[in-house]
């Protein structure tokens, strides 16, 4: 996926933060609460040195010391708290936003798209996001000011004593900017591997016993194993530009703190400064530390971040659809007419609709036929409005399915797509799916058209069994049959079966055609057939070829009428005639 992102990252962090600015400021206010309370705590030290070595009573400084000390790590674990729980908030709040999104992306935009890339990108790229809040943003932030201050407290110490530490700063600034932008791309190449991860064990295990009976278990854990050590070697990288950065600023800091030290005992044996002084500044030099390494941290967790965002704001930024009105309850036949529709499913493949039109009165039942690939299902998908027509129009009762809203248009159809798919969980809830308001009776009657009431009986659990991953505990006709099911318990106006019949023995292909039929009495019904059985008892019958509308008639018209439909019915549909 590569979207162009309009927003600098730092923007959208700041839209992921901005909600909670609130706390975020409490924690940094505690956050520096405690760093002033530390920085307090070097004067009173000198103080006390300076008292003992007058003899002068000292219980109060003691207190006071010991007052600072806990006061600081009570205010450092509630400030903490705060931020690590908004950093928590955070990366709900981006999971939140992405799921949202994902349910209603555009049907193209899925399709240009790997699931399990998609799925690493809500899963893992926001788990990032929680070390930006707290490790960046705030870090930056509170750091920045427990170091100035430490800075300037420094300079009321000793002025000379501070250009030594300015000059170990300014290496340690010089390292960073030479080393971080590498610990981005790292990061970023890291998080692209755990996304081709995602993919590829997405696409094996959906297909597991694909790859099994393919013998293919070894390639496909290669090319996972390589997946995985491309992530390795990112992430080794981020680590090792990550310990240079880390580690060049403690072995600078270190040769400052030799060094002041050598150079201000030889200022307090001169007299220039005082020993407390001396030791008040090495003591700011040790608060100096954290502050520093908290910066190079809160830079580095950044580059981290910054790429997370980048993968984050792909997903946000693709096309989702809007549902629109809630749909309005009626339960009349609907009608459905192509007018010149043009439609190809990406700019660079060819047309697959190159001006189909027909119309199809409400009620009754239309089958499609034609040869692989002419272009039925498209019919279906269009209909759905899960694609646009280039130029043509799709109507559903007259009325442009653009100018539809799409809850409503979507709500008025049953769907039963060619694979049948059935989603994990139990029987019931594959049924309640499209209708989760119908009732126990409804469900009843719907098995028994759809022939699923013995086979419930038969269950242990009967409709609370578990179907497994893709309805993989079912055989093939009757995942068919509760996707109808499911389909027919919504009472659409307008049922769209894919190839149904497919599937399905003689003796419950039989009853399906009943099922159909009856259904048709109400709905109007548009089948892709295979079957002959089921195109000959069709009101009308669409004949498709390579994009086009051929012919439009009964089986009677069209068998003396149309040649392709005559080899089609001898050749292609399969006859079930020993019922017919
Ligand atoms: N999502 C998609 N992206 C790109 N091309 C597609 C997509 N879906 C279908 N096609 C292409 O569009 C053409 C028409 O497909 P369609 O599924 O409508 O045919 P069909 O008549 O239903 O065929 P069949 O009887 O084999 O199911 C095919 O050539 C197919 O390769």
């Amino acid at each position: 996926m590569t979207v162009q992102l309009q927003t600098p990252v730092w923007r959208v962090l700041l839209g992921y933060v901005r909600p909670f600015r609130w706390v975020l400021v409490a924690g940094a206010v505690l956050s520096l609460m405690t760093g002033a309370t530390g920085l307090a705590l070097p004067l009173v030290v000198r103080e006390l040195v300076t008292g003992l070595q007058s003899d002068q009573g000292v219980a109060g400084l003691l207190a006071l010391m010991t007052l600072l000390i806990l006061g600081n790590a009570a205010i450092g674990a509630y400030g903490s708290y705060l931020l690590e729980r908004t950093a928590e908030s955070v990366v709900l709040l981006a999971r939140r936003r992405l799921v949202s999104r994902l349910l209603w992306l555009r049907v193209p935009a899925v399709d240009a798209a790997e699931p399990g890339d998609l799925m690493s990108r809500v899963t893992s790229d926001t788990t990032l996001l929680r070390q930006v809040t707290t490790g960046s943003f705030v870090s930056a932030v509170t750091s920045t000011l427990t170091l100035v201050a430490t800075v300037v407290l420094m300079a009321t110490l000793d002025p000379v004593l501070l250009v030594v530490t300015l000059g170990a700063l300014l290496v340690a600034q010089v390292v960073m900017r030479l080393v971080i932008p590498r610990i981005r791309r790292a990061s970023k190449q890291a998080q692209e591997s755990v996304g081709i991860m995602g993919a590829a064990l997405e696409r094996v295990l959906g297909a597991l016993r694909t790859v099994k009976a393919s013998g293919a278990e070894e390639r496909e854990r290669d090319r996972l194993h390589a997946a995985a050590g491309d992530a390795y070697g990112a992430g080794v990288r981020a680590a090792k530009w990550e310990a240079i950065v880390g580690n060049v600023g403690g072995l600078v800091m270190q040769l400052a703190f030799i060094t002041v030290i050598g150079l201000g005992g030889s200022r307090v044996a001169s007299g220039a400064i005082d020993i407390g002084t001396l030791v008040a500044f090495l003591l700011y030099l040790i608060y100096l530390m954290p502050s520093l390494r908290e910066l190079v941290n809160a830079a580095t967790q950044y580059q981290r971040g910054a790429a997370a965002v980048a993968r984050i704001s792909e997903v946000e930024s693709l096309p989702v659809e809007t549902p629109g009105e809630p749909p309005s309850v009626t339960h009349e036949p609907a009608s459905v007419t192509f007018e010149r529709v043009r439609f190809r499913y990406q700019p660079d493949l060819p047309e697959v609709h190159r001006g189909v039109s027909f119309t199809v009165p409400p009620g009754g039942m239309t089958a499609f036929v034609g040869p692989s690939g002419a272009g039925k299902t498209t019919v279906f998908s269009l209909v759905e409005r899960f694609y646009e027509p280039e130029s043509g129009r799709v109507l559903v009762d007259g009325t442009d399915v653009r100018d539809w809203p799409l809850a409503g248009l979507r709500a008025a159809i049953g769907y039963v797509e060619q694979d049948a798919p059935v989603l994990s969980g139990t029987l019931r809830e594959n049924l309640l799916f499209g209708a989760p308001a119908a009732t126990p009776l409804e469900i009843d009657d719907i098995l028994g058209v759809t022939r699923l009431s013995a086979m419930v009986a038969r269950l242990p659990d009967g409709l609370d069994t578990p179907v497994g991953h893709r309805g993989i505990k079912l055989s093939g006709g009757e995942r068919q049959r509760i996707a109808i099911a499911r389909a027919l318990l919504r009472r659409p106006r307008l049922l769209l079966l894919d190839e149904v019949t497919s599937q399905l023995d003689a003796v419950n292909e039989a009853a399906l055609r009943a099922t159909i039929a009856d259904a048709a009495t109400t709905t109007t019904v548009l089948v892709v057939a295979h079957r002959l059985s089921t195109v000959t008892m069709a009101d009308r019958i669409v004949v498709m070829d390579a994009g086009e509308v051929r012919a439009v008639g009964t089986h009677a018209d069209l068998v003396t009428g149309d040649p392709l439909y005559a080899e089609l019915a001898t050749t292609q549909l399969l006859a079930t005639a020993h019922l017919e």
